[in-house]
Parts: C-alpha cells; sequence; structure tokens
C-alpha cells in the first residue's frame, strides 16, 4: 500500500498548517509505537509548535480519533487532521453520513445567566445537540466553556453512546464523608481483597492497582472541613449539621479510565469496563477515607488496615468489616463523569423520581406513542462534569450534593429540585454542576497571582485552608490553587437556583487541604 498523503493543521488556526506523509507501515492503532497517531503528533510539535497534542480531529466533520477503527475510517490521501490541545472542534460540521440520522428537535437548556458563556460554546453546543445522532436534549450548567470541552454539560442521548462526548475520566465523582496517604497502600494481594466487593472484583491489575488509595495531582484533593451553615436537622438519615467536621474526597480511577477509551473494541466491551473503573474510583475514594482515618482516629482499630506498612496479609473478614464501617460514614458519593443508562419510558409511573420525569417527557416527546403502548428503550446520560441527581440504585431524589469552589472559597451543599416547571429533572438532564472549575490555567495562576502575591502566606489567611504539603515545588500550589484561580462559585449557585433546579441548603469551608502537585502515586 502506498504512503498516505495529508495535512496536519492546528484547531484553532487552521490557516497553520503543513503537509504529511504517513508511511503505509504506520500502525492505525494508536497505542502502537509507530502508529499514525504518534506521527501525526510528533509532526504537529515539530512543525506546528503545538507542544501537548491530547486530540485529533477531522476537518469539516469534527470527527475525533479516540480508537484504531476511527482511523481505519478516516484517513485517506487529502484529509487534513485537526490537532487540539484539548478543546472543542473549531469550525462548522459538514454535512454527512450522520446527516440522515440528524436529530435537529434535540432541546437544550442553557442554565447560565449570571455566568458568562461565550458564543462559540454555544454554538458549539447547539451543532453538537442537533448533529450527533440520537440526542434528544443537551444541558449547559452555567460553568460551560468550550474551551474545557463539555465540561458541564450532559446529554441525554436515546440507545447510543457517543464516547467523544465522555472521553477519558470517565469515572471520576466526589464523596463527602463525615469526618496517610502517601504512596502505594499496602500489596496487590490486599488491594485484590479491597477491590473485591461482593462477587465482582474490580482490580484492574498492578499496573493500576498500585494507585489505589491515593489522590492524584490536578485538581484532585481531601479536604476536611467545617460545615458552617446548615439547614438539615438531625434527626433521620444522613446528613451534614451544623459545626460537624467532614472530609471532602475528589478523586477518581487514577488514569485507569484514559486506558479504558483507548482499549475499547464494542459498546457492550466499554460499558463493561467503564463500569469497573467506576467501581474501582469509588473503591478508591472509600480507601482514601480509611487512610485518613488510620491518621485521624488512630486507636479505632477497624482503620489499623489503613496504614502503611502491612505487617501481614488481609484476610477477606477484616477488609468486609472495614469497608462496612466506611458505608455507615458516608454522606453521599457520586461520578461526575461518566454514562449511565436509564431506561426510557419506565412504566408504570412511580414516585421515583426517574419516573415522574419519564412519564413527563414521553408525553411530549412522543417517544413511539403510536399504538399507546410505548416500547421500552434506554437513554444514556452522559456526564461530563456535573453530578447526578438521584441515587442512580434507587432512583430516588439526593438530598445533598456538593458544589466546592476552590481550597478557599466554600464548597455550597445543594438539594437537587424537582419540579413541573424544570419538567421533574429534564431541564439539568438529571445533573447538577459539581464545581465552577478554573479560570485561568495553572501556568497562568502560578506567573500572575505569584507577581500579585508576593507572600504567598497571605492567600492563606484568613479562612483559607492550610496546606498539607511542604518543599519549594508544592508551595507553587498555593498561588495555583488561589481562589482567584477559579470561577465565582456563588454565581454559579445563583445561576441554579434561579434556574429552579437546585436549593441551597448550607455550606461547608476548608480547614485543611491536601493535594499533591506531582503525582508520584
Ligand atoms: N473545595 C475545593 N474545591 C476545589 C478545589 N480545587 C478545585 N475545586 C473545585 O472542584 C471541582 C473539580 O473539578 P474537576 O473538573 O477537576 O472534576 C472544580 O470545579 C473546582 O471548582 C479545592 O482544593 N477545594
Ligand atoms: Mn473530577
Amino acid at each position: 500500500m502506498p504512503a498516505t498523503r495529508i495535512t496536519i493543521a492546528l484547531n484553532v488556526k487552521q490557516s497553520q498548517k503543513a503537509p504529511l506523509l504517513l508511511p503505509a507501515s504506520a500502525s492505525l492503532n494508536p497505542s502502537s509505537p509507530n502508529s499514525c497517531h504518534f506521527l501525526v503528533v510528533k509532526a504537529t510539535q515539530s512543525k506546528l509548535r503545538l507542544k501537548k497534542v491530547s486530540r485529533i480531529l477531522v476537518a469539516g466533520t469534527g470527527q475525533e480519533f479516540c480508537a484504531e477503527s476511527g482511523w481505519k475510517d478516516a484517513l485517506k490521501d487529502d484529509v487534513t487532521l485537526l490537532s487540539s490541545a484539548s478543546e472543542e472542534y473549531v469550525g462548522v460540521r459538514k454535512e454527512n453520513a450522520l446527516r440522515d440520522q440528524a436529530n435537529p428537535h434535540c432541546t437544550i437548556s442553557i442554565l447560565a445567566q449570571r455566568v458568562p458563556v461565550d458564543q462559540l460554546s454555544i454554538t458549539q453546543l447547539e451543532t453538537t445537540a442537533h448533529t450527533l445522532p440520537r440526542l434528544i436534549h443537551a444541558t449547559a450548567q452555567p460553568t460551560y466553556t468550550l474551551a474545557r470541552s463539555f465540561l458541564l454539560v450532559q446529554y441525554l442521548c436515546q440507545g447510543w453512546i457517543h464516547l467523544p462526548l465522555i472521553r477519558g475520566d470517565i469515572e471520576c465523582g466526589m464523596t463527602w464523608w463525615l469526618r496517610g496517604l502517601e504512596g502505594p497502600w499496602r500489596r496487590q494481594s490486599d488491594r485484590k481483597e479491597w477491590l473485591a466487593n461482593g462477587k465482582e472484583c474490580s482490580s484492574a491489575g498492578e499496573q493500576w492497582d498500585s494507585a489505589l488509595g491515593t489522590i492524584g495531582a490536578g485538581n484532585h484533593f481531601a479536604e476536611i472541613q467545617v460545615v458552617e451553615s446548615s439547614s438539615m436537622t438531625s434527626g433521620g438519615g444522613l446528613g451534614l449539621y451544623e459545626d460537624e467536621v467532614v472530609l471532602l474526597v475528589h478523586s477518581g480511577s487514577r488514569g485507569y479510565g484514559g486506558h479504558v477509551l483507548e482499549k475499547y473494541t464494542s459498546m457492550e466491551e466499554y460499558m463493561k469496563e467503564h463500569d469497573k473503573a467506576c467501581r474501582w474510583a469509588k473503591s478508591n475514594r472509600d480507601l482514601i477515607a480509611l487512610r485518613f482515618l488510620s491518621c485521624l482516629e488512630p486507636g479505632e482499630e477497624t482503620w489499623e488496615i489503613g496504614c502503611n506498612p502491612p505487617t501481614e496479609d488481609l484476610n477477606h473478614e477484616i477488609v468486609s468489616q472495614a469497608r462496612a464501617r466506611i458505608q455507615e460514614r458516608k454522606v453521599v458519593d457520586i461520578w461526575h463523569n461518566n454514562v449511565e443508562r436509564i431506561e426510557w419510558p419506565l412504566g408504570p409511573p412511580s414516585t421515583t423520581i426517574a419516573g415522574l420525569f419519564l412519564e413527563e417527557k414521553t408525553s411530549s416527546l412522543s417517544l413511539d406513542t403510536d399504538h399507546g403502548t410505548p416500547q421500552k428503550d434506554y437513554m444514556y446520560i452522559h456526564r461530563k462534569g456535573a453530578a447526578p441527581t438521584y441515587n442512580p440504585s434507587t432512583s430516588l431524589p439526593l438530598s445533598i450534593l456538593p458544589l466546592p469552589g476552590s481550597r478557599g472559597t466554600p464548597t455550597i451543599m445543594l438539594r437537587p429540585l424537582f419540579s413541573e416547571a424544570t419538567s421533574w429533572g429534564f431541564k439539568s438532564a438529571l445533573s447538577l454542576a459539581h464545581g465552577p472549575g478554573r479560570s485561568m490555567s495553572r501556568a497562568k495562576a502560578l506567573s500572575s497571582l505569584s507577581q500579585k502575591y508576593k507572600n504567598p502566606d497571605v492567600l492563606l489567611q484568613p479562612n483559607s485552608a492550610s496546606q498539607s504539603q511542604g518543599g519549594p515545588n508544592e508551595q507553587d500550589l498555593v498561588w495555583e490553587e488561589a481562589p482567584e484561580a477559579y470561577k465565582d462559585v456563588y454565581a454559579v449557585c445563583d445561576d441554579l437556583v434561579r434556574e429552579g433546579v437546585a436549593e441551597v441548603i448550607g455550606w461547608c469551608r476548608a480547614r485543611v487541604s491536601y493535594r499533591v502537585r506531582n503525582d508520584l502515586g
């Protein structure tokens, strides 16, 4: 087979381009060392001077190459491939094969008013909503921005899942907890025991399991907070009450989710791996809490297994007991990046939120109402940076969700609202923003805020969490994580409240913030 003659260009500046010949010997499998993917990335770095290429898109359609099959379908002479540093496709998607299945009636809710959302992002959202097959509804949370791809957009999709809407970090979530942490936790045999919950073991092999119980870098953190205000009244079920000290853990599957995206072969296989990564991440947050508890409540025998180094192999009974005790202390635990399958329509109408929501929507969307008996189908909620508003295993509404701002601003306690005005949750795609996100990159925060606040202590006083990390490199975190580097959590909250999708039931403030700058496991 001859070489393939293509053009490479920058997604954000498509006039900046260069020709490239891909030899016939180059593999289509992106994970091979000499793959077309690798050659395009290398050429982009050297010829177009874009250092970090995270996505490769096809000019004209915006199609993203996630796997070998994508390369097979789209690689041909004269195609132009756009390199993206993670931003969404720039340009109008030309009519193509998707056109036949396009869905001009996909509804869109934009939950932002006080928070500015730029026009390019809105256009992108509308194009995606009306182009990708089988989408029936798209919701942009107040913090939606194109620059962070589909952050805080949820799509409801009938029967299909669209991987580019979800991308690699499929399992990340947050857990709020009532009430040693460095390096790998114990041995692989112990980690497997921790991941063997019931019949299903979520072990992903030692390569990934070795990070179990660790938080990871980036935006991930564990925070000891104080509940400064709460309208929750004690006396029934778990809640967060004024003056309590709580632990908020934000961590995911530590790279395993990204690996799943690369290796999927079919929708079934992908979903199986996706679910496993989600379970892995949940077990990870459980274990992080256990490790914290072993430091915070040192006399308590059940938490002792959180400590390193291991004295002996863990047995099933000890692990089950610790896991059960951890569940008792858990207030809420959600994934904010994942795909969730829900039955569509649910019948018969029930008192559950999903029941109310689906009953409401099926009538207005006229889904298969030909013979009066709706056909059972599935919807896939694609959550990218938003929490579910109900418990997926019981379909019951959640009574509390965290909306964390930053290390120095409060974490607002939200209660999702369901009413006729919001079509029983449909308006927000049964989801709520998981945090406002950054307003400036880490690099920009470090350069500009370190100039503005020469003495970093200013940023740690008053009412700011103290850091658990030391060392010169870690000190940069003070500037990188300054509240100014994040968008306004109050504005996000106002928008959600005004849209009628949530109410504020209190807030917590960080007292101790634990995070790592370099991800050494
Ligand atoms: N309470 C804290 N919130 C924080 C901190 N750092 C970031 N954040 C917020 O959390 C979310 C996480 O977003 P993700 O996209 O990485 O999942 C983000 O929106 C921030 O606003 C912190 O140290 N404490
Ligand atoms: Mn996250």
